[in-house]
């Protein structure tokens, strides 16, 4: 067995010895007939390696794990600011099922409650059978396989679920739901109803990890600017009314369904699967959260820890006559581009030089922020009658360009960003 393989077993022995707490969902009658033994873990890298572990082959219903999935398709279909006019981005503190509405516009407070997922499979283009059929086959595109319905989770659903359809009209109201409440729930209810394994959930999730790309059949699902929005709402809101202590404990941007799967991710590394159907009160699997809390403690994944120790950029240094060679290797963002900085100008200084050639063939990417520091740097030795050549000088005018090309964001806020906030006269007299 692979050593990855080994220590997801271990993981799932250990927790598998504790009997689950939590109750398999039954509000959905058909979720009841879960197994609540049923326990599996499976990880897709970046590189498009997957390991599985436990009853990886069990399938269950995707439920709230597929809500920033459909986000980052109508992200991808109508762009951010036309998604935001229907719904926000903040943590709402409440349950899934929320009445949650932000004053003033009526929007849902975020994609991944109930109201804000049905309002964003709302948007999604075409008529009620297009819709579904570009959101099945859009998560399909993230899990690399062909996703299907299981019809009697999604009867099950549509026959009880009066509290969303209220959601439904609710927003629909509120004039920012996109389509009729009845036909918007119906999809909704489709779309939570899509079977997935643990290995599905982990290369959906891999492929957030790698920027929209699927690791497994390499297509460029959504850009990776829609990857990094919808791996932020996961990480403000993923797990509903504990999302803060999740972040906390486990610090991953995560998402979890009441059919007890959770999807997590560790950006440009890899996507997590786990499934266990029992749920605490807030409707997260209680022993998803467990393993994937015992994962990243363990194993030191939380995306707030600094990495350890320093990466050296600097390969190779030679001064031949006057001129300085420096061959780079591995990334370049800002802090190796940091150390090449100070490398350059402190061998000007001291060692007479009027060449420099930084050779970055061995250098895996090349950051914008290094880009623009490495671009600084030969502007202030020119300055000093110098030349910087970077070679193959295509990568890093290939960074460069991306700097220039990145969208002036408005400021958060919107209106900030055309109208300053005037000064109020302040209440308090200056002192003297
Ligand atoms: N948290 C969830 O997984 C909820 C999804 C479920 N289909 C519902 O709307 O109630």
């Amino acid at each position: 067995m692979d050593p990855v393989t080994a220590s997801l077993e271990a993981v799932l022995q250990r927790h598998a010895a504790v009997p689950p707490r939590g109750v398999v969902a039954d509000y959905i009658p058909e979720l009841a007939c879960a197994d609540p033994d049923d326990f599996a873990v499976a990880m897709a890298s970046v590189h498009g390696s997957v390991y599985r572990a436990g009853d990886h082959e069990r399938e269950f219903t995707i439920q709230s794990v597929s809500k920033p999935f459909v986000y980052a398709l109508a992200l991808a279909d109508l762009g951010l600011d036309e998604v935001a006019e229907h719904v926000g981005f903040e943590p709402s503190g409440e349950p899934f099922n929320a009445i949650s509405l932000e004053p003033g516009t009526g929007r849902p407070a975020n994609p991944l409650i109930n109201a804000g997922a049905i309002v964003t499979t709302s948007l999604i283009p075409g008529d009620a059978a297009q819709s579904f059929e570009r959101i099945r086959a859009g998560l399909s595109a993230f899990a690399g396989r062909e996703l299907e319905l299981n019809e009697a989770v999604y009867r099950s659903e549509a026959a009880t679920g009066d509290r969303n359809r209220a959601l439904g009209f609710l927003t629909l109201s509120q004039g920012v739901l996109a389509r009729p409440a009845e036909e918007a729930c119906d999809i909704y209810f489709r779309q939570c109803s899509l079977m997935v394994t643990v290995a599905d959930l982990a290369v959906m999730a891999g492929t957030l990890a790698r920027g929209g790309v699927n690791p497994l059949t390499r297509t460029a699902v959504v850009d990776p600017e829609v990857a990094k929005i919808a791996l932020s709402v996961m990480a403000t809101c993923g797990m509903y009314d504990r999302s803060g202590e999740w972040m906390v404990r486990v610090g991953l941007p995560a998402k979890s369904g009441v059919g007890g799967g959770i999807a997590a991710v560790l950006p440009g590394e890899f996507g997590l699967g786990v499934y266990s159907p029992p749920l605490d009160a807030q409707g997260n699997s209680v022993r998803a959260m467990a393993v994937l809390q015992e994962m990243s403690s363990r194993l030191g994944l939380h995306v707030f820890a600094p990495p350890a120790g320093s990466r050296s950029p600097i390969a190779a240094s030679e001064v031949v006559d006057d001129a300085l060679t420096v061959r780079l290797r591995g990334e370049l963002d800002f802090i190796t581009a940091e150390q090449v900085s100070n490398h350059l100008l402190e061998q000007v200084v001291t060692r007479g030089i009027k060449r420099i050639e930084v050779d970055i063939t061995h250098v895996t990417t090349v950051r914008a922020v290094a880009a623009e520091l490495l671009r600084a740097v030969g502007i202030e030795l020119r300055r000093h009658g110098l030349e910087l050549m970077i070679e193959p000088a295509e990568r890093i005018a290939a960074a460069a360009a991306r700097v220039q090309k990145a969208p002036s964001v408005p400021f958060i806020g919107g209106p900030f960003a055309t109208e300053p906030p005037t000064a109020q006269p302040s209440a308090v007299q200056p002192p003297g």
